[in-house]
């Protein structure tokens, strides 16, 4: 970014398109190539050298539009972040509801202002392996723990964060020491806790006693039940009409007609279970037919390994996800929830079993966000999915769809006033579900694959084409920023300082070297 300061006055923003070099040595039959043939001695600097530099003229500072062009003459300079950035963005560094993010690319401490009244209409953050996405993505969410709202007043937007490689359960470490060794920028947070499956907390002991997963099926429809059993057992509802269905039959009239209050009891107790099977089987063949009997039955002892593999419906009893007050606590008190997906928190889980949790935790959410509309009490949460293409993906992505798509479909398709905003981070745009993908607002694009470039293009409503041409090009922790939370009306290119990131970011190293050498200690072979 430069200023052209016109003789007219004006103040141009501008942006370095392209950058070409001359030198007339180099040029085709340039004057010295004979002499440079015959190896003479060619005086230096005797060429023509210079630099012809392109500028996007952005906009005429404060804020409007660029109405003439600058002429031959006119300075150009370095942005003066003192003098110009209020200009620039129109606001002050001390703004309330900004966060300031990263660095203008090629400037330092040249942070871009985030609209936080922006947050609720989505977000993506974009990136290949390696390319700095959850660095970036950490540095965001800290932004999110602490933002200025006025009158010496901090506040920390709360948030669930889907975490699919353990890259924010240092948040939780962190927020277990001491409250004075907390850095004061992110002390608004009212409290972190790590989720991990049950059956990992109850076998490690460095995770006892850690929150853990549980789901209750009784918080869900019984169509959502049905259709959620027969989803993990078949991985598709497609042609699965009659198993829905009959499974619907079958636990409306148990809860409607034989009065068992909880659906969810059936599979965790063993006996309540033999039970269901026993009606199951004797059930009228007029409304459940003889030969859908068995493949219910098949979906639901399928189903059971959830309990009896992860037992995450029997951690209903223990788990806060299975509490009314759970979402509000978390809106109310500034709550950060990790629930971790990682090899840590769910060794051996299955990415079904992952898209169940998801499914439970979309329809809470979206169930309990609509009653706080209804209710007229406006909330706000930020559900961040990591590794979304898992979870919400396009029909392209080779993985058997996901019953959590269609609420959060439902989730993005809700206006701003719904307070609920997602956050997908992946690595593969192109394999998100078009339809929640083009509900985002606001997208951190760092390094993508040559495959993603025309569907970012798509989804973020064009790139102008000299930032379009480095997409593929970022280095790690640069990105563009473009949509709703940034200021201004164009991309920004910025980059992510090491120096942000508060709570360190952990490594994703690997260790071979050391690590062979001391399985083969003794033996050298040089
Ligand atoms: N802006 C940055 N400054 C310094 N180091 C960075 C920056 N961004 C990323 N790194 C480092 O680069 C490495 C890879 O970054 P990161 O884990 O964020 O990549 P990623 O895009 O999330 O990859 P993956 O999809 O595999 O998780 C990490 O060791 C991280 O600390």
């Amino acid at each position: 970014m430069v200023l052209v300061s016109t003789k007219m006055g004006a103040k141009i923003l501008s942006r370095v398109a392209k950058i070409t070099p001359f030198n007339a040595y180099y040029t085709e039959d340039d004057p010295w190539s004979e002499a440079r043939r015959k190896g003479l001695h060619i005086p230096d600097n005797i060429a023509r050298k210079y630099e012809i530099c392109e500028l996007d003229l952005l906009i005429q500072l404060p804020n409007s539009e660029v109405n003439y062009p600058p002429k031959p003459g006119d300075e150009v300079l370095k942005i003066d972040l003192e003098s110009h950035y209020e200009d620039i963005f129109g606001i002050s560094r001390d703004e309330p509801g900004y966060v300031w993010f990263g660095s203008l690319f090629g400037y330092k401490n040249a942070p871009i202002p985030l609209d936080i009244e922006k947050v609720p209409m989505h977000m993506a953050v974009f990136g290949t392996t390696g390319s700095g996405k959850s660095f970036s993505t950490g540095v965001l969410i800290e932004k999110f723990m602490c933002i200025s709202a006025g009158e010496n007043r901090a506040v920390s937007f709360p948030m669930i964060i889907i975490d699919a490689n353990g890259d924010y359960l240092e948040y939780d470490k962190y927020f277990k020491q001491a409250y004075q060794d907390i850095d004061s920028k992110i002390r608004p947070v009212g409290w972190v806790k790590r989720f991990v499956f049950p059956h990992i907390a109850y076998q490690n002991s460095e995770l006892r006693g850690e929150p853990v997963i549980g789901v209750d099926l009784d918080r869900l429809s019984v169509k959502e039940i049905a259709e959620t059993i027969v989803m993990y057992h078949k991985g598709s509802l497609d042609g699965a009409e009659l198993q829905i269905s009959g499974i619907v039959t079958l636990l409306d009239y148990l809860r409607e007609n034989e009065g068992y209050d909880s659906l969810h009891e059936f599979f965790v107790d063993d006996d309540l279970y033999d039970e269901l099977i026993g009606k199951l089987r004797n059930f009228d063949t007029k409304r459940i037919a003889a030969a859908t009997k068995p493949a219910i039955e098949r979906a639901f002892a399928k189903f059971r390994e959830i309990e009896s593999n992860y037992k995450i419906l029997s951690a209903k009893k223990e788990s806060e996800l299975t509490q009314d007050e759970f979402i509000d606590d978390i809106t109310e008190n500034g709550g950060i929830a990790i629930i971790d997906f990682s090899e840590e928190g769910a060794t051996g889980v299955d990415i079904q079993v992952k898209q169940l949790v998801m499914t439970y935790l979309a329809n809470l959410l979206f169930n309990k966000f609509s009653k706080y509309k209804i209710e007229n009490r406006t909330r706000y949460l930020i559900f961040l999915i990591e590794e979304a293409q898992n979870f919400i993906p396009d029909k392209s992505y080779p993985i058997s769809s996901s019953l959590a798509k269609n609420k959060l479909s439902l989730i993005a398709t809700q206006g701003r006033k719904f307070g609920l905003s997602l956050c997908i981070v992946t690595q593969r745009p192109s394999f998100i579900d078009k339809i929640v993908l083009s509900m985002c607002n606001t997208f951190f694009i760092h390094r993508i694959s040559p495959d993603d470039v025309s569907y970012v293009r798509t989804a973020t409503g064009g790139l102008p084409s000299s930032l379009e041409t480095r997409l593929t090009r970022l280095t790690q922790g640069h990105m563009i920023v473009t949509g709703q939370m940034n200021k201004l009306p164009f991309p920004l290119m910025i980059s992510i300082p090491k120096a942000d990131r508060i709570v360190p970011h952990p490594m994703g190293t690997t260790d071979v070297i050391s690590t062979l050498k001391k399985l083969r200690e003794g033996f050298d072979y040089i």
